[in-house]
């Protein structure tokens, strides 16, 4: 097979969806990898680099959509990608196509196999994306302690306090991956931390790894509600696979929230949970202020630590990347029960319940969608 390697056009996104070490895997096992000439730069890695691994460079973005049998990226296609799109196109990277319908329709119209890092799912676990949850999770925390200072429009508080002064309140809505590195990061900076999740179970879990560290609650609106008044940063970490982010913090409560409060919104990749949080916004242009509160909306948080997440990232998709290349994406797909949960398009139909709900698509099984002929 043919792996291609284009370079990230999102802002500031400096991730690449293969190293060097992960080109090398690809190219032992007898396949072909194109890489755009500096894809690899804003992770540190050079193209004599992948060169030394057995991969090719290409000059143009269009040429290595075009040579490919599959792309791997790290962010979902922008705009100025979708006429890459063609029939039968194997595409492996995060998607949120909940939150994303130009894009999901652009796919479905096209044929275009897509499979989504963030809905591959082992068990419980959603592989693909629990690394990268890891990063924005304590990402999470130091962000929001910096924007709490004076000079980047917060209201200018220190998380630690000092002896005399209290701690800041640190709220945290959804307890999963993000939520728990986010927790760790706000308890080493010395807050007062309170973890709000749906599930009892969860909050139990949460209870045993930080005992008396944390505050747990229930989410409901009433405690959702009370925490976000008292809060000084909220980070909101919540999500159900694949569908768009219900709206959990009303604008009434970020209302009662006091001036140059916080809020990180990491669940912004499907749609956010917060009703004043209207768009995404950039490593850029990182905030906006609405209410007297700094709203900090960005999709791609771990784009600004590339070196970690690059490798991170491709620790885990690499070998998923592997059974597609080896094995063609229908046996793959038929063999691997995580890798089928992947499947958000294919052969002109929504193949993921919650992405088909949530924008008004029929939805269609993998099992139907891939019955019709495929030729990879
Ligand atoms: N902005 C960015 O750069 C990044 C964003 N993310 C996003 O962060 C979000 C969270 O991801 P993970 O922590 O990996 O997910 P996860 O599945 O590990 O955790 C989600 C948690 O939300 C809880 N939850 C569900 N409904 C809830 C409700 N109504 N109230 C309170 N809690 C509720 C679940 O019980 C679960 O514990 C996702 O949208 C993910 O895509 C992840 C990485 C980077
Ligand atoms: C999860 C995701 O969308 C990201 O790491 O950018």
């Amino acid at each position: 097979m043919i792996i291609g390697v284009p370079k990230e056009i999102k802002n500031n996104e400096n991730r690449v969806a293969l190293t060097p070490g992960g080109a090398a895997q690809f190219t032992a096992a007898g396949h072909r990898v194109l890489v755009e000439k500096e894809a690899g730069l804003g992770s540190g890695f050079t193209n004599e680099a992948y060169l030394e691994a057995g991969a090719e460079i290409i000059e143009m973005a269009a040429d290595v959509w075009a040579q490919s049998d599959m792309i791997m990226k790290v962010k979902e296609p922008l705009q100025p990608e979708y006429v890459f799109f063609r029939e039968g196109l194997i595409l492996f990277t995060y998607l949120h196509l909940a939150a994303e319908p130009e894009l999901a329709l652009a796919l479905k119209q096209s044929g275009v196999i897509s499979i989504a890092y963030e809905t591959v799912s082992a068990g419980r676990t959603l592989p693909l994306l629990t690394p990268m949850s890891e990063v924005a999770g304590r990402m999470s925390a130091q962000i929001g302690a910096q924007f709490l200072e004076k000079p980047k429009g917060g209201k200018g508080i220190l998380l630690a306090g000092v002896p005399g002064v209290s701690r800041g309140k640190v709220t945290i809505i959804g307890g999963g991956v993000v939520g728990t590195n986010a927790a760790k990061m706000a308890i080493g900076l010395g807050a007062d931390v309170t973890i709000i999740d749906l599930s009892a179970d969860r909050l139990r879990e949460l209870d045993d790894i930080f005992g008396t560290q944390i505050k747990t609650l229930m989410s409901n609106p009433i405690n959702i509600a009370q925490a976000v008044a008292e809060s000084d940063l909220l980070i909101c970490a919540v999500l159900i696979p694949g569908a768009k982010a219900p709206t959990l913090v009303t604008e009434e409560m970020v209302k009662s929230m006091q001036p140059g409060s916080v809020i990180v919104d990491v669940a912004i990749d499907q749609g956010g949970i917060v009703e004043t949080v209207d768009h995404i916004t950039t490593h850029d242009q990182p905030t906006y202020e609405k209410h007297g509160v700094v709203h900090y909306a960005v999709a791609n948080m771990p784009g600004a630590v590339p070196r970690t997440s690059t490798m991170a990232l491709t620790n885990v998709t690499v070998p998923y990347a592997l059974q597609i290349a080896n094995k063609g994406v229908y046996k793959a797909i038929t063999e691997n029960i995580a890798l089928k949960a992947g499947l958000n398009t294919a052969n002109g139909e929504i193949t993921y319940a919650a992405v088909a709900r949530d924008l008004g698509f029929t939805y269609v099984p993998a099992e139907v969608a891939l019955d019709k002929e495929l030729t990879v």
